[in-house]
């Protein structure tokens, strides 16, 4: 029996490999035609027909195939000799991940992190070319996490981009509002959504995931998770509500792109972090260096220095690249600054630079 067994392995492996080689000549094709290597749809209608074919366990039979696909995109991107990588907040799905789709259309590998910090830090060590972190959103304002990893880490914002912003409550099977005993999600789209948690969930246990797609992973039969439609739809899963943010039209979510740090100032904005002596007016000495030179102030934040209680440190984006002569006031006024970036909004991202 066990030597049956070990022939099939034998056989599967193969057919692996001839399914690779298959795979390397559609990459051709694809070069020809300019056709992203990532196709989602193709991936997810086909495991679609594979799940109908069988009773085996739906969950893994995706996650074997899941696999085998991720390798065939090795493949055909190693193949086109495609090495960059953006890394997102994973796992696939999330908000990050489909702000990644509209900037690069699939044509590089996206790595995937379980935080916004471990982005960061590949980014910071060059294991990735590119990150993409949220900063803030229209309804519960700056992602706290990522501007305190930008102040204590090495990178450079070079890019911003925005994307709309909706959620729905979602489910493995159908369930009426209340049965529902647990909500997963990230925090910042249950703040988002609060008015209708409050009004229809407020029985249920709230309970936090890294990301929205990675609620995915938690979910059980009594349990409804927040997330997009996208995400749902890649998961197989029930949409009980949609559209259950507080701000109906306008949740909208503003990411950095960035990278190694390399110094180039170019674009409209500038963002810095900068510290001030505790005395009168100190703060509104560096306001007004902006201010007499007419420019205006697009974000401020305070965050605790981490020092003693009460010392802060403050993040400005301003509408303006800064000049030599901005900076060489902005010593004259502040213990410390740290340029993060100077950029511009950017609807696609060209990775092939
Ligand atoms: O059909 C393709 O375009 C392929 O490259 C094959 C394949 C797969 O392995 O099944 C790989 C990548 C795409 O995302 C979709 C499907």
């Amino acid at each position: 029996m066990r030597h049956k067994i070990r022939l099939i392995d034998f056989i599967l492996l193969r057919f692996i490999e001839e399914r690779m080689k298959v795979a390397r000549d559609v990459a051709k094709e694809k070069k020809k035609t300019d056709s992203p290597i990532d196709i989602r749809d193709i991936e997810e209608q086909k495991i679609k027909e594979i799940l109908d074919r069988t009773d085996l366990n739906p969950v893994r039979m995706r996650r074997i195939f899941e696999e085998i696909m991720k390798l065939a995109k090795e493949e055909e991107y190693r193949l086109l000799g495609i090495s960059k990588t953006v890394a997102v907040l994973g796992p696939m799905g999330s908000f990050s991940d489909e702000m990644a789709m509209k900037l690069i259309g699939s044509r590089i590998p996206l790595k995937y992190c379980s935080t916004t910090d471990e982005i960061i830090e590949m980014v910071e060590k060059g294991e990735v070319d590119y990150g993409i972190v949220p900063i803030e959103n229209s309804t519960y304002g700056t992602v706290i996490p990522v501007l305190d990893a930008l102040l204590n880490h090495e990178v450079e914002v070079f890019g911003e981009a925005k994307l709309e912003i909706h959620h729905c409550l979602v489910s493995k099977k159908k369930l009426d509002l209340k049965e529902i005993k647990r909500i997963y999600s990230h925090p910042q789209a249950i703040s988002q959504s609060l008015g209708f948690i409050n009004t229809y969930l407020s029985h249920a246990e709230i309970r936090y995931t890294s990301s929205t797609s990675d609620a995915v992973n938690l979910l059980d039969d009594e349990s409804a998770a927040i997330m997009s439609e996208n995400a749902a739809r890649m998961y197989g899963l029930l949409i009980l509500r949609r559209s259950i943010q507080d701000l109906k039209e306008k949740n909208i979510t503003r990411f950095y792109i960035i990278r190694r740090k390399t110094g180039k100032m170019e674009g409209r904005y500038t963002s810095l972090f900068f510290g001030v002596q505790d005395r009168p007016g100190s703060l509104k000495a560096v306001l007004d260096i902006f201010a007499n030179r007419g420019i205006n102030l697009r974000k401020l934040e305070s965050r605790p220095a981490r020092t003693f209680l009460g010392d802060y440190v403050f993040f400005v984006e301003v509408e303006a690249p800064l000049k030599e002569e901005d900076i060489r006031d902005l010593e004259k006024v502040t213990a410390f600054y740290k340029i993060i970036g100077v950029f511009d909004e950017v609807e696609e991202l060209d990775v092939f630079k």
